[in-house]
């Protein structure tokens, strides 16, 4: 599944590039405004660092909501507190786009993550140029080599990197990477089963300065309040915020959790 995705994103690239070519990436990438300081908004430790995920469908659950206006949603989000907003920008199996992430951009005053199966140095253009302060590097797609030189690249346009692990094994090798933020993903993306207790596990064997993010699997407040005391800086919520009746609501219990 993991292969079938980051093979689509990187023919939908393609397809963009053929259109906007990389030097033409570069030019719009370097017209943006500096990128905000995410790994500070995701730190702070006076608050639960909630990242509200824009997320129409998904391989594992199908359609989930119809969000016809993803600046409003994001604007929901960030009026009730999240300290960042992620965008899936990936086509076919969650129904995202650069529009969408361009529109977050606009709407939002927090840091804003380009969520997609990132491969190549063409899609970090593609991430800046619309406003992202924020990539996802998920190590499972990437050989060391690769993920490395990605990683410095996003640094080079000024991003931060959520660098994304399910095993001890990827995790290691985020740090490796030069990962600041690392994020543990409790979705198993070969056969979707969620197994939350991963993040404790691997969160543990990060070094002490590293913001943790944990990822999905989170259905009410306590969810959170586990993650949190687990050792989670940040806490990244897609399904359970766009499934309910006012997502901004249930982002506020999530806060108070
Ligand atoms: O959500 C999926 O089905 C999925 C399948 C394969 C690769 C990635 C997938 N999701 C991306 C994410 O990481 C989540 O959207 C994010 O962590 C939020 O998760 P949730 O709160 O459980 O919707």
């Amino acid at each position: 599944m993991l292969e079938e995705l980051l093979r689509g994103s990187l023919e939908d690239a393609a397809r963009r590039r053929s259109a906007v070519p990389t030097r033409v990436a570069e030019r719009h990438a370097l017209d943006r405004a500096p990128a905000m300081d995410a790994e500070a908004a995701l730190r702070r430790s006076d608050r639960i660092n909630i990242i509200g995920e824009v997320k129409r469908a998904s391989p594992s659950r199908g359609d989930l909501a119809n969000i016809s206006d993803p600046s409003a949603l994001a604007a929901a989000y960030a009026g009730a507190g999240a300290a960042a907003i992620s965008v899936l920008t990936e086509e076919r199996r969650f129904k995202g786009s650069l529009d969408d992430l361009r529109a977050v951009r606009d709407a939002v005053e927090v840091p804003v993550l380009r969520k997609e199966f990132i491969g190549e140095e063409y899609q970090l253009l593609e991430a800046r140029a619309a406003g992202a302060d924020i990539a996802l590097l998920i190590v499972a797609c990437l050989d060391q080599p690769l993920l490395e030189r990605l990683h410095a690249f996003t640094r080079e346009l000024g991003m931060t990197a959520l660098v994304e692990a399910h095993t001890r094994d990827e995790a290691l090798r985020a740090v490796d990477a030069g990962a600041t933020v690392v994020g543990i993903n409790a979705r198993d993306l070969h056969t979707f089963e969620l197994h939350p207790e991963r993040f404790g596990d691997l969160a543990a064997e990060l070094p002490s300065d590293a913001v943790r993010v944990a990822e999905s699997a989170v259905k009410t407040p306590a969810d959170v309040r586990r993650y949190v005391d687990a050792g989670a800086h940040a806490v990244l919520i897609g399904e359970a915020l766009v499934t309910g009746a006012d997502p901004a609501a249930t982002l506020e219990s999530f806060l108070n959790a």
